[in-house]
Formats: structure tokens, sequence, C-alpha cells
């Protein structure tokens, strides 16, 4: 790449000031080695906000593979640099759903992430309040009933869940539409697509790719509904090994003859892909019980009483009435502001001419889940100070 402007040049030379740099435009924050500059527009995508990062050893400047939906830029940023491989980047003067965002530098996600694409990696996630509850992983072999406990999940509470669409390389089934059911995808597509970072996991199933892209899951979250994502094994673990701290169910049929009962039955397969999908069933339960990723299993015996289990594992029954998730709440921050950092809480003081000595602070205590998606459970308190 050519080298940086020169403004960002000077903000290095002018130092950094406790890790937390108050600029009216860029901002740069330095973790180790490193500074992380944080402004302008991204490289490849204008929407996005740039990143930067410059190794005070090598004296080298290097763009990174930035993952995820990041902010679009804006006039001025704040960023700190919090625990845990992240930096927290307030946006000034900025929308309410739009004001909190975490660039994960180090978390055990880049980590990953960098190890599979072998580059630089760093990731976006929004901040959201309150306690946006998990997502929900379900695997289980071909033909057990997930896509069917699934859709009974989804009609019953829409407002609720989301699904997300997975990306495949399969063709499509006679019912099945494209963007709805999957993104049916050519191989060299997707494959481009992984490899520029595209995606939470993928994993080859019965002899086609499939995988979760990040945007799918963003999606869900930003729509305010509970993503649930239907993978195999594999992605399960590299999800287990992401920061979106998900719900893990492992489906279980009640006998490998029932199970290929219903494979015939259904009818979506060929001869050889039914039997392809049978022997792949044996270690995918064996993988299910043991590998310890799942933390509940269900039995798919009777299909009502299975729908009655999950809805109690979720929380969701007949005796307990539904009251849909917390709303995904805006943070709305004052337009000219100062940021500080307290231990787990950031403590935002209003500045300018109309300040009303209000001061608002952020509460990092109980955050969790993080890119890629978002970064939940914000806590926020208005202190008046006058
Ligand atoms: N890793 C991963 N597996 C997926 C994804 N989408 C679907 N699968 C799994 O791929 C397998 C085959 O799915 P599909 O072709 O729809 O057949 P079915 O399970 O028999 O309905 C199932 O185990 C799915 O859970 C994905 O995005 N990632
Ligand atoms: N408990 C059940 N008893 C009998 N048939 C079932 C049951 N659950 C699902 N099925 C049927 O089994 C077939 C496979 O279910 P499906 O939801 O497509 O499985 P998966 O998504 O796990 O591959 C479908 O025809 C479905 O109607």
């Amino acid at each position: 790449m050519g080298g940086p402007p020169a403004l960002f040049v000077d903000h290095l030379e002018n130092g950094h000031t406790n890790g937390c740099l108050l600029k009216s435009q860029d901002t740069s924050v330095q973790i180790g080695d490193r500074s992380f500059v944080i402004g302008g527009s991204h490289e490849e995508n204008p929407l996005f906000l740039g990143v930067q990062i410059h190794d005070k050893i090598t004296n080298k400047w290097s763009s990174p593979t930035v993952l995820g939906t990041g902010p679009m830029p804006c006039k001025a940023y704040s960023a700190i640099v919090l625990k845990q491989g992240r930096i927290l980047v307030i946006k000034k003067d900025s929308a309410s759903d739009d004001s909190i965002w975490f660039l994960e530098v180090d978390s055990p996600f880049v980590r990953e992430q960098r190890k599979l694409l072998g580059t630089e990696v760093v990731a976006w996630s929004k901040g959201v309040r309150g306690n946006a509850e998990k997502p929900i992983v379900i695997s289980g072999p071909s033909g057990v009933g997930k896509g069917t406990l699934i859709t009974m999940l989804m009609k019953e509470f829409p407002s609720m869940f989301g699904f997300s669409v997975s990306h495949t390389t399969r063709s499509p089934r006679c019912m099945e539409k494209n963007g709805v059911h999957y993104h049916f995808t050519e191989k060299n597509v997707m494959e481009k697509e992984i490899n520029d970072g595209k995606f939470l996991e993928f994993a080859s199933v019965h002899g086609n790719l499939y995988g979760t892209s990040i945007e799918s899951v963003e999606v869900v979250t930003d729509s305010g509904k509970r993503c649930i994502l239907d993978i195999d094994v594999q992605g399960a673990r590299s999800v287990k090994a992401s920061s979106l701290d998900a719900m893990f169910i492992f489906v279980c049929p009640p006998s490998m003859k029932e199970l290929e009962d219903r494979l015939r039955a259904r009818g979506t397969e060929t001869e050889e892909q039914i039997q392809k999908r049978l022997r792949n069933a044996e270690a995918e339960i064996r993988a299910g019980k043991s590998s310890g990723i799942f933390g509940h299993i269900l039995y798919n015996d009777n299909l009502e009483e299975c729908y009655k289990s999950l809805k109690d594992l979720l929380g969701i029954n007949d005796d307990a009435p539904v009251n849909g998730l917390e709303a995904v709440e805006g943070i709305n921050l004052p337009k000219e502001h100062t940021a500080t950092k307290m231990e787990d809480k950031i403590l935002i003081q209003e500045t300018g001419e109309a300040t009303k000595n209000n001061m608002i602070v952020l509460d990092l205590s109980s955050i969790n889940g993080g890119a890629p998606g978002r970064t939940r459970g914000i806590g926020l308190d208005t202190v008046n100070s006058s």
C-alpha cells in the first residue's frame, strides 16, 4: 500500500494521552507496539470507517482485513482501549442506534480468523444496550427434523426469531427459495468470499460447501430478533470458538432406522445422497453427544413433544406467557462530549455551550457477544452532576 496521509503521522508524532484521544477527525490508540488509526473511509469500501495499523518496531503501516459491518464514517470519534483486545469507538453526533462500536483487534475470534486468513485482521461489532438473547445453534443429522422444528418456532413466534440464511454450493430442492432457505452460490464465488473473511464459519458437508456469512447473522440481530443457525457439528465447533456466545442444541433421532425412513419419506435426495447422509449421521451423532459443544440434547421422536421440549429450553411454553425480547434500545449521547475510562465504566461528559452538566455512564462490566454480530449487555446510567 502507499503511505498513509500525513495527518495520521502527525497524530502519532503528537503522542497519545492515556490510550485515549479525542480528535476532531481521526483517532488513534496504542496497544503494545502497535497504533490503530481509526478514521477516514475504508480503502475498498468508502461507506465504512477505515482502520490502519502502524507497527512501531518495523515503522511500517498496514491495512488489516476488516471483518463485520463497520460504522459509517462521521465527523469525530473517541477511541478507548478496553480489556480483551477490544477498542471502544464512540461516534460523535450520530444516531442513537449507531453511536457505540467495538473494534476487536486481538480477541479470540480475531486470533482465529488471523490464523485462517493468514493476514492481519480486525473485526467490528455494534454495541447494543441491554441483554438481547443469545443466538441459537441447532445441529443434528440430516433428516432428524431440525428444519421442521425451526419452521414451527418461526411460525409460532415470527417476531421473536429470525433464521440465519446460510450459503451453500448444493442445488436447490424444488420448494427451496434462494435467499430464504439458502443463498445458493457457485463454489468459486463462495471460496472467494471465504478468503475475503466474509464468513463466520464454513464446512464441507455431504460433499457440498455450507457457510454462515457474518452479514446473515447481523441482519437478524439488527431486526431485534433472536438468531437461529441450522449448521452441522463442524460449523458449531467454529461458532463455539468465536465470540458469538450462542446456545448450542443437538437434535438426535430415536433410531437410525427412523432417521432413514424420514429421509426417504422426505423424498428430496437421490438414493446415493441418502446413503451418504446416513453414513455421516453416525459420526455426527457421536460427535454431537460427546464433543462438549452442545449444552442441550433433544430427542425428536414424537414431534409435538420434541417441539415442547425445545420451547421449554428457550424459556417459552404454554404456562409462561411470552413477553417477547427486550427491544434493541439505542444509546443517545450528547452531540459534544468527552469520554473517560474508569475500570469497566466509561464516563461521558457533555461539553459545549448548552451543557446541562449531565453525565452518561456506560457500564461495560457485563458485555457479552462481540464480533461478528453485536456486543450486547451495555448498561446505561444518566447522572446529573449539577
Ligand atoms: N457448517 C454449516 N453447516 C450448515 C450450514 N447450513 C446448513 N448446514 C448443515 O448442512 C447439512 C445439510 O443441510 P441440507 O443440505 O439443508 O440438508 P438437510 O439437513 O438434510 O435438510 C445439515 O447438517 C445442516 O445443518 C452452514 O451455514 N454451515
Ligand atoms: N418427529 C418426527 N416424526 C416423524 N417425522 C418427522 C419428525 N420430525 C420431522 N419429520 C419429518 O422428517 C423429514 C425430515 O425433517 P427435516 O426437518 O427436513 O430434517 P432436517 O432439517 O434435520 O434435515 C421431514 O419430512 C419431516 O416432515
